[in-house]
């Protein structure tokens, strides 16, 4: 059964190796992420992740589609997935001292074109934030390419006080809702603990 990551983020990748998972290959989804009007964080994630599966499948009949976008939500606002210094430091003055949510949602394509679609959410809280280490976190380039402009797997757990949720799921797969979702499309899960 061949297995088609939809996905460019290498995180994505490891975080499937993590639970022994290899893909087959390797086929990012190039879609528009823009937010519909006032499309809501938890929608919009599971539009995305749905759409990016979809996109994929076209291009792959018969084969499993794994597929998922990570939202990084204040209220209903969605923060961008920083692509400068600035979006970075935006974001991380409005993440400071407060809570805030994060939505990973994942898409399943079976072989027979069946979707399956789950959505993991976590609470994340930041200490409040010192100038000198919003200017520190910005300069180290970490959150560049990343929802809500840090990384939890990187130095930003070093201003996180708390997290509610999955880990895995705020580094951008959720893999309890992964591996279940596997197992209902019938891959083959643990196969190292028969060799
Ligand atoms: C919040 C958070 C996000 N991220 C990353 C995971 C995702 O790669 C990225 C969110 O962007 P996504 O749009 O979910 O994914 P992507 O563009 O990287 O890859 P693709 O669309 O091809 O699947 O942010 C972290 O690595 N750590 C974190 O703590």
């Amino acid at each position: 059964m061949r297995l088609i990551l939809a996905s460019a983020s290498p995180r994505r990748r490891d975080l499937l190796g993590q639970i022994g998972v290899l893909p087959d290959a390797v086929d990012p989804a190039d879609i528009d992420e823009t937010p519909r009007k006032a499309e809501l964080p938890a929608a919009y994630a599971a539009r995305v992740a749905a759409e990016k599966g979809a996109l994929v499948a076209a291009r792959h009949p018969g084969a499993l589609i794994l597929s998922g976008d990570t939202v990084v939500a204040a209220g209903r606002r969605i923060l961008p997935k920083a692509e400068s210094e600035a979006e970075v430091r935006a974001c991380l003055d409005l993440l400071s001292g407060r809570r805030h949510r994060v939505y990973s949602a994942i898409t399943l394509i079976d072989a027979a074109g069946v979707a399956r679609h789950r959505l993991s959410t976590s609470i994340v809280i930041f200490k409040q934030l010192e100038r000198s280490e919003i200017d520190r976190y910005t300069a180290s380039g970490e959150g560049l390419g990343k929802a809500g402009g840090y990384a939890i797997q990187g130095r930003a757990a070093g201003l996180i006080r708390s997290i509610q949720g999955s880990h895995s799921a705020i580094m951008g797969l959720p893999l309890y809702e992964t591996r279940t979702l596997l197992e209902a499309a019938g891959y083959p899960l643990d196969r190292r603990d028969f060799e």
